[in-house]
């Protein structure tokens, strides 16, 4: 059995791609993360609406909730979820907690940098390595058995409550996403085995990964997180009331999604899109940064185990994705990111 980090081990990152700027010690946009200007606060319409329709919002105890979920996937990618249990004071704990590691300064953090081959710890976004500038970001993945000593690193005395803020909203998350899952799945009409599949979803225990968005002090020359799509089958964010979250609508462009406090995202990622045999497009999104406040988001990624083999699901007559596992896809889109599905494409 290999695990997802293990997935990551040989495609390893150079340290320029893992080393976050010192956000606390600059006051220009250096010109390693000048991109070409973009209008960061120009969206038509405003937000989370493309000008004819509004991102779904839906109340899971909604009794119809599997049609909502199903039309929301396959029109957006994504929708907002409200009553989905997650306490709001879990939802404040996880913001402050990865506000207090942020917060620390860069030689303190640099300590759980994560290593070129792995997975887990501190350091610039995965998907760096891809663009010509580097993005106005730091991250702290969660992944695997290393939280407890990275935290102790991080804090040596006081190391707990990270701990158990971060165990606990995992916790949640995991249970959340494979409802959400299970939800998607009815609304697919899959098999009996194709529900156990999602069963066995459970047995992975999926990332976390704390996103810090320094304010800028040129927020349309500098980019929060590139444009990406998330790689596992869902990713649950957390925007912590901070606009910044902005998705791309055919036709329309980039659209910002404002945040509604106590609701969360939900976003269909590559693997989904796979299983959906292309019926749900996997979401296009990135993250852009502001002038004023440091914004902080927490995603969840929920996937099946690395060894686990995704496919599109089998009522359909014309598969249009080939069957591979999900450390075999990790690794297709460490090296090809966007390329990545149109490689395994029948
Ligand atoms: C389980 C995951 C999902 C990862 C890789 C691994 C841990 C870190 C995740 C992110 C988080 C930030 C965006 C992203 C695009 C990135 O660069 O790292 C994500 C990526 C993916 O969805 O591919
Ligand atoms: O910060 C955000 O709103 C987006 C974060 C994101 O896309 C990610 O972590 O994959
Ligand atoms: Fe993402």
């Amino acid at each position: 059995m290999s695990t997802l980090s293990e997935a990551y081990k040989d495609n390893p990152l150079q340290l320029h791609h893992i080393i976050p700027l010192d956000f606390h010690s600059v006051q220009v946009v250096p010109d390693s993360h000048l991109w070409p200007h973009h209008d960061s606060q120009d969206f038509p319409s405003g937000v989370t609406s493309d000008g004819h329709s509004s991102m779904p919002s839906i109340d899971l105890s909604d009794p119809n909730v599997v049609e909502l979920v199903g039309h929301a996937c396959q029109t957006w990618g994504m929708l907002q979820v409200t009553n989905h249990g997650v306490p709001s004071s879990l939802l404040d704990d996880v913001e402050s907690e990865a506000r207090r590691l942020f917060s620390l300064p860069a030689q303190q953090k640099m300590k759980t940098l994560r290593s070129p081959v792995g997975a887990a710890g501190y350091g610039s976004a995965r998907i760096s390595p891809f663009f010509s500038k580097l993005m106005w970001h730091e991250g702290f993945t969660i992944m695997g058995s290393s939280l407890v000593d990275h935290a102790r690193e991080l804090w040596p005395h006081d190391y707990e409550s990270f701990c158990d803020v971060m165990e606990d909203y995992q916790k949640k998350m995991k249970a959340l996403a494979s409802r959400l899952l299970l939800l998607i799945l009815k609304s697919l009409d899959v098999t009996e085995e194709e529900m156990n599949w999602a069963a066995s979803v459970h047995e992975s225990e999926g990332a976390l990964q704390l996103n810090s968005y320094p304010s800028c002090p040129d927020p349309n020359s500098a980019i929060g997180l590139a444009p990406h799509t998330d790689s596992m089958l869902i990713t649950i964010l957390h925007q912590c009331n901070t606009n910044g979250l902005q998705i791309f609508r055919d036709g329309v462009g980039w659209i910002s999604v404002s945040p509604a406090a106590g609701a969360l995202l939900v976003n269909v990622g590559d693997l989904l899109h796979i299983f959906s045999n292309a019926r749900f497009p996997a979401l296009y999104h990135r993250a852009v940064v502001n002038q004023t406040r440091h914004r902080i988001s927490v995603a969840y990624f929920y996937g099946p185990p690395a060894d686990s083999q995704v496919k599109p699901f089998v009522k359909l007559e014309c598969p249009c994705y080939r069957s591979l596992t999900v450390k075999e896809y990790v690794s297709i889109k460490a090296q090809h990111l966007e390329q990545a599905l149109s490689l395994i494409r029948i």
